[in-house]
């Protein structure tokens, strides 16, 4: 079985941050492990508070997830101090696994920073050219590039910017532009886009974590990486068009509406 660590933080409702990660890899046959970088206080409306993991106790995680089973990839999500992002970045670099997606979480759906915006040059320094893919939104591009987005073109100009900064790969994605749904990658060498219709739904908490998860499972089973986006996109799509109506905000999409119309779940 293949092995894929979420490094992220903890999102008690259950639809985004290490919960989504872990579903979302269960999803993909694969065996998901967490390290828990923040405990976040949220739900599908809003952010009530944030207590980070001590940098100490991120790095023994790391040490434990290292000295045993080991990792097929490995998705980072919400870092929001320069310090977690120092030593996730320390132990990434000591122990260099295979196949890391960076999710650039900087806010929630709902507006709150889940990011300390003085944390953003060291998270280009230090963390961004750690990835072999980074997939921003278009927020998070914007804020990464300084650039605005507003086209396709702008999208591709800004996934060219952010390749230059060191990462190996980017996909810039679209579910905050307006009418369909596109996602740009650029790999170093070609674009690819990822165009499905926008589904008319408040019902997105946890989209961003969902692909960057699928991804990187897609990754550890040996995927491209246009082929790893190209499946993730297809499998985010299905769980935002079966999404949940669950709490008074957006709610969760539905991980594992594929597995349950298979037959695979005995209820
Ligand atoms: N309403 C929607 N309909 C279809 N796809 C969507 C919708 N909203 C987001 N997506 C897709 O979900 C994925 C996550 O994108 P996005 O919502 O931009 O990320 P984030 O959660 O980080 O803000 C992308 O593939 C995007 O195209
Ligand atoms: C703990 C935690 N991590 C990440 C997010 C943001 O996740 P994302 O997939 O970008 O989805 P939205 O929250 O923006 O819908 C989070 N909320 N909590």
């Amino acid at each position: 079985m293949k092995r894929v660590l979420t490094i992220a933080g903890s999102d008690c409702s259950g639809g985004a941050g290490i919960q989504a990660d872990i579903k979302t890899m269960s999803a993909h046959g694969v065996f998901a492990m967490s390290v828990i970088v923040s405990v976040v206080a949220e739900n599908t409306s809003r952010v009530i508070d944030i207590q980070d993991v001590t940098p100490d106790m991120i790095e023994k995680q790391m040490d434990a997830i290292y000295e045993d089973i080991g990792t097929d990839a490995v998705k980072v999500g919400m870092l929001s101090t320069p310090q977690c992002m120092r030593a996730v970045a320390k132990k990434l670099t000591e122990y260099r696994p295979e196949n890391i997606v960076i999710d650039p979480v900087m806010y929630a759906k709902n507006g709150c920073p889940l990011m300390d915006p003085r944390s953003i040059d060291t998270f280009k320094s230090v963390v961004l050219p750690l990835a072999d893919l980074l997939t921003p939104n278009i927020p998070e591009a914007e804020e990464i590039t300084g650039m605005k987005i507003e086209t396709i073109d702008d999208m591709k100009a800004a996934a060219l910017k952010i390749h230059e900064m060191g990462c190996r790969a980017v996909l810039v994605k679209g579910g905050h532009y307006i009418g369909d749904a596109s996602d740009v990658l650029f790999d170093g060498e070609t674009f690819h886009f990822f165009t499905t219709k926008r589904i008319h739904t408040k019902n997105t908490h946890g989209t961003g974590c969902t692909l960057s998860s699928a991804i990187a499972s897609n990754l550890a089973n040996g995927c491209t990486m246009a082929e790893a986006v190209r499946r993730g996109k297809n499998y985010v799509t299905m769980a935002i068009e079966h999404a949940l109506e669950l709490g008074k905000g957006c709610g969760p999409t539905n991980h594992f509406y594929d597995l349950y119309q298979n037959g695979l779940k005995t209820l």
